[in-house]
């Protein structure tokens, strides 16, 4: 507390101002918060902080001696963490910014700086990957900034690039909180880094004169506010000096927040160390690493996906609640399972392709139904459960979304698509052969004794008898398998494995169904071939919902990309 008065001191005698109904407190939880004391409703400035307050890249290049030159647009903020870094962690007592650089947190809540045992339960997510991706791009920063300043580092450079080296391992081992950190260390940088994370500000708010959009600066006393997503807050500069206005109607006893930009619970939990509950802004990603050829064939294909691709072999899709399902994230599906007879994305490949989406989505709701099962002993536990059940929530939105899709695109394309159920309903000759057959009475019981594939191949190769039975069928065959059955026939080229691997059903069935049930499974031709054949149509044409088992004779329909 002692800090925090001092800052505020420090704020006031150098011509800031607070209004008296704001006061600051320290609570467990959410560390330095503000609160009002009696009902605020204003348009005025709650917090005035002079510019020269500010931390801003000019006070960088005053310390450091240097002009704009030195300053990556690629990394805007570069030179003035490692002022930073250099104030916190240089004994200078002098400082003019002192009061604040004190009351700034050595130990951050960003999972940069977790235990190798909290970081352990990150791995599979994707801040896992961010943060792996982005502590080397900072350690580079980092190095080429202290060449370029000609300044010498306090850790060993050959083993922090080492190609083994293991910076999660580095920062615990050398965490910003213990006594040894030279404001020249990685990890003096990687906690600056960390402060600018989680409490800079635009600088674009200050000044139109940027080097980039992301150029940002510390805004003492202001940053001390806790972040609500869709609180409506206002920064400007105004007669030398950085306002803040809240414009919330707030009663006395609530806090005073700020707003960090709405984000999802992942942005916070990486940028921050921090969750919010029933976060409507809320989104997950979905990354796939598919053959290069793959994909460009994939885009030659119609599916869209310039957005997405963000590397190599690797394409990520972003799920947000507004939008649980992107189109061309079906489409993909849609294109992967697209069988080698068929040209184009269409009704079967799309309806498999949901399916197969619906796997990877399931494992997905799975990891973080297993994950959120930790036990939440502490603050961080308890971040990490409620990250990873918020997680899990989205992922069985998107699931939901998939399922409704699905019906939808069933019920659309209905004129395309013969049940099998409907099949076995309206022909009553082939489902009494089924119960001498598989002891079936039902549709539903070849489900559950798994013998629809072989019911198939039986109903299939009778329709491409369907000329010889010497009465004709008494419900309407569906054309297209007759048609497709042809088809096949007339271009498989059958191979003796063909033979071998379809041997064991055909030996099963035959002769004993032709000398049971003659008039089904005797009329025609009923040779080992046409099972082959048949073996083919089915892969061609069928798909089995995975929701109900129920197979579906599809025809040959493109989808509007
Ligand atoms: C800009 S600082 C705010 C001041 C901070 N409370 C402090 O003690 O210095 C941002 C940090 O405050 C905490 N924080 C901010 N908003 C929060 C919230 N809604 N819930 C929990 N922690 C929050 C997080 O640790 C975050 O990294």
């Amino acid at each position: 507390m002692e800090k925090l008065e001092a800052c505020i001191k420090w704020l006031r005698e150098n011509d800031g101002f607070i209004d008296e109904r704001v006061e600051f407190k320290y609570t467990t939880n959410t560390g330095i918060s503000a609160h009002v004391k009696d009902s605020v409703a204003t348009d005025q400035p709650l917090i005035r902080v002079p510019e020269n307050l500010l931390i801003t890249n000019e006070k960088a290049q005053e310390a450091f001696q240097l002009g704009t030159e030195v300053i990556n647009t690629d990394h805007p903020n570069s030179l003035l963490q490692l002022y930073v870094a250099k104030l916190k962690f240089e004994e200078d007592a002098g400082s003019f910014f002192k009061p604040y650089i004190d009351l700034l947190p050595l130990q951050l809540e960003q999972p940069y700086f977790w235990d190798a045992n909290d970081l352990q339960l990150l791995k599979g997510t994707d801040i896992y990957l961010v943060m792996k991706q982005h502590l080397p791009k900072l350690l580079q920063e980092w190095t080429s900034l202290l060449q370029k300043l000609k300044i010498a580092p306090s850790d060993d450079l050959a083993e922090l690039h080492a190609p083994d080296a293991d910076l999660f391992d580095y920062l615990q081992k050398c965490p910003p909180e213990s006594p040894k950190v030279s404001w020249t260390s990685f990890s003096s940088y990687v906690w600056a880094a960390g402060i600018f994370a989680s409490r800079a500000f635009p600088k674009i708010a200050l000044t139109n004169r940027c080097l980039s959009i992301n150029e940002a600066f510390l805004y003492p006393i202001v940053d001390l506010l806790n972040h609500n997503n869709d609180t409506k807050v206002k920064w400007y500069s105004e007669n030398g000096q950085m306002c803040f206005v809240t414009q919330e109607t707030l009663k006395s006893g609530n806090e005073l927040f700020n707003n960090y930009g709405n984000k999802s619970n992942e942005d916070l939990l990486l940028s921050y160390g921090f969750v919010q509950d029933n976060n409507q802004y809320e989104n997950s990603r979905l990354t796939l690493r598919l053959d290069e050829q793959l994909l460009s064939e994939a885009v030659l294909h119609g599916v869209a996906l310039s957005d997405e691709r963000v590397a190599d072999n690797c394409v990520q899709f972003k799920l947000t609640k507004k939008c649980l399902l992107p189109e061309n994230l079906v489409q993909l599906f849609a294109y992967l399972h697209k069988l080698k007879s068929e040209e184009a994305i269409n009704l079967r490949n799309t309806l498999e392709g949901s399916d197969g989406l619906h796997s990877i989505l399931m494992q997905k709701v799975e990891f973080f139904r297993n994950r959120s099962k930790i036990d939440a002993s502490n603050k961080r536990r308890r971040t990490l459960r409620k990250y990873f059940d918020s997680q899990r929530k989205m992922f069985q939105a998107v699931v939901e979304s998939l399922q409704k899709r699905q019906k939808e695109i069933v019920k659309s394309n209905s004129p395309f698509m013969t049940s099998f159920k409907t099949i076995y309903k309206s022909d009553k000759k082939f489902a009494n052969s089924l119960l001498l057959v598989f002891g079936v009475t039902k549709f539903d019981d070849l489900i559950i004794k798994d013998c629809t594939r072989d019911a198939l191949l039986l109903w299939i190769v009778r329709i491409a008898n369907k000329e010889s039975y010497p009465r004709k069928m008494e419900f309407e065959v569906p054309q297209f398998i007759y048609d497709t059955f042809q088809e096949v026939s007339s271009t498989i080229a059958v191979e003796r494995n063909d033979v071998v691997e379809m041997m064991p059903f055909y030996k099963k069935m035959f002769p004993s169904l032709a000398e049971k049930i003659p008039e089904v499974f005797s009329e025609g031709n009923w040779g080992i071939r046409q099972f082959i054949v048949a073996d083919t149509v089915l892969d061609r044409l069928v798909w089995t919902r995975k929701l109900t088992q129920e197979p579906f004779f599809i025809k040959k329909h493109p989808m509007a990309l």
